[in-house]
């Protein structure tokens, strides 16, 4: 599936959430999708899962899609077999089917127990099972994740760390957004950072692989108009004085840094680089896990 030119704003005159966006998602792809907290993540997997239409820009090449939104609509009329059985049914599957596949998943995911449960019943981390469940089922071609490991239980998150595996091995692709940096770390065939509604491609840094500690750093500072402009990779960041921020990045991502800084619109001045004089020593905002007092790490840390 492409996505080519894909804007989005909510209401004549609102803001563009989204602006040109050029996406491709290739089958077997797993895509990560990073920013801010309100920067469009859920927008755009709204638009990727083809629940929401995209107020500019065309999309092709969709396959057969699932989708697993930020919030689950609640107090449906079924029970959870009823649900999964009839969410199947929308899938194209036959209820049969749908009926064994979702015994299948309800076991997995330590639910079935629960399978004659009114929805509205549920308490929220099962409700959260169904949610994946729904959409598994449908061993779609594509399935999209908005943020659906959270509220499940450790379990339950490593068995659908599992099912995007297997998915992405039977040559589906997977687009999901995570708060947890480390989630399926290492494993996305693609990382893409969204901000000011744009979405950059940035190549999945070490620190995000959770070992940040051993990678030589660099540290820049900075002093430029307004907000910082997006930043490749994951670098940490936070103020060093009036107008000035103080960038700390992994030394094989300074010079895509440098570059953003240099070439945002007004560029930023670049007042001083210097390696990090270690990874304790790289100062407050070196980045995830350090603490109390730590800056943004421009991810979608929450
Ligand atoms: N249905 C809507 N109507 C109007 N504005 C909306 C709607 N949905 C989202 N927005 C706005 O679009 C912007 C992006 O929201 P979105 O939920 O896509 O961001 P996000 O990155 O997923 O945020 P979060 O990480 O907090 O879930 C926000 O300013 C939000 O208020």
């Amino acid at each position: 599936m492409r996505l080519e030119g894909v804007g989005r704003r909510y209401g004549l005159g609102g803001h563009w959430v989204l602006r040109d966006v050029d996406l491709e998602v290739p089958p077997g792809a797993l895509l990560r999708v990073q920013g801010a907290n309100g920067s469009g993540k859920s927008t755009l997997l709204r638009i990727v899962a083809g629940v929401d239409r995209p107020s500019t820009g065309r999309i092709t090449g969709r396959p057969a899609t699932a989708y697993v939104p930020e919030r689950f609509p609640p107090a449906l009329p079924f029970d959870a077999h009823g649900y999964l059985v009839h969410l199947g049914a929308i899938h194209g599957l036959r209820r049969t089917t749908a009926a064994r596949r979702a015994a299948e998943w309800l076991e997995r995911f330590g639910a079935a127990g629960h399978a004659r449960t009114p929805m509205d019943e549920l308490s929220k981390g099962t409700a959260q099972k169904i949610a994946v469940v729904q959409a598994l089922l449908a061993e779609p071609r594509l399935l999209v994740l908005d943020e659906a490991w959270t509220g499940l239980d450790e379990a339950a998150r490593a068995v659908l760390d599992d099912a995007v595996r297997e998915r992405v091995a039977a040559g589906g692709a997977v687009v999901f957004v995570d708060h947890d940096a480390r989630r399926l770390a290492g494993e996305p065939t693609g990382v893409h950072r969204f901000a000011d509604g744009r979405l950059t491609a940035v190549a999945e840094s070490v620190a995000e692989s959770g070992a940040e500690a051993d990678v030589p750093r660099v540290v820049v500072e900075a002093s430029g108009p307004g907000e910082p402009p997006a930043l490749p990779g994951t670098p940490g960041y936070g103020p060093a004085g009036p107008g000035r921020i103080r960038i700390t990045a992994p030394a094989q991502e300074s010079d895509a840094v440098l570059r953003a800084l240099l070439t945002a619109d007004p560029p930023w001045h670049i007042q001083a680089v210097r390696p990090a004089q270690g990874p304790g020593a790289a100062g407050p905002e070196a980045g995830p896990g350090s603490g109390a007092g730590s800056a943004d790490t421009r991810g979608d840390a929450r």
